[in-house]
């Protein structure tokens, strides 16, 4: 099966939850990746329960006519840090807070982190043998689920951009190959992408 991941789209910062909505501009992208990936379709759309995850699917879940199955173990690993302040808001206002997360600092155990990640898109993997999934979740998501695949260390590596696509396939004997990460090609034109 084809295992796509999505990141959501630029949220809102918020100082006082970790679940904000998508901005405008997150809106838009979130319809470019639904046009980007129309043309292919999935079998099925999942998402992280999270508000940004959840709006970034809705446009492609209209678009088949599907509806969104949500999976808690996709959530992001601040989920519970209350407040969210985009990445590369934190590098310009507050750089050693930033250096912190990216030199492994999340606040988190990473490694139950990526053991609930793998677990919940294996669950996936399995109930779609031979179908194309579309997963929108995060960030911190896209890169351990990367990260076991690759046969690595769960670290956060490399940054997926907002509405980014990410594709692996999953077959039945248990081998996980990527096929492509950070596909951004639908944000050409738009301001920051
Ligand atoms: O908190 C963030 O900025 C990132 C971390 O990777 O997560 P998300 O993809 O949910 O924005």
């Amino acid at each position: 099966m084809e295992l796509i991941l999505i990141r959501h789209g630029l949220p809102v910062r918020r100082d006082d939850s970790a679940d904000p909505d998508l901005s405008a501009e997150g809106h838009e992208q979130s319809r470019k990746v639904a046009a980007w990936l129309a043309h292919e379709g999935a079998d099925a759309v999942w998402s992280s329960p999270m508000r940004r995850a959840v709006q970034t699917a809705q446009p492609f879940a209209d678009h088949l006519g599907h509806q969104i199955s949500l999976h808690e173990g996709v959530a992001e690993f601040d989920r519970n840090s209350g407040a969210y302040i985009p990445m590369e808001v934190l590098k310009r206002e507050n750089y050693e807070a930033w250096l912190a997360m990216a030199t492994g600092d999340h606040g988190v155990d990473i490694g139950e982190f990526s053991a609930a990640v793998v677990g919940a898109l294996e669950e996936v993997i399995a109930a779609h043998q031979g179908q194309r999934v579309a997963v929108f979740c995060h960030g911190g998501v896209i890169n351990v689920w990367t990260a076991h695949v690759l046969g690595m260390a769960p670290r956060l590596f490399f940054e997926p951009g907002y509405t980014s696509v990410h594709r692996y396939m999953c077959a039945r004997g248990g081998q996980r190959n990527v096929l492509a990460l950070n596909e951004r090609a639908h944000l050409r034109e738009t301001a920051g992408a």
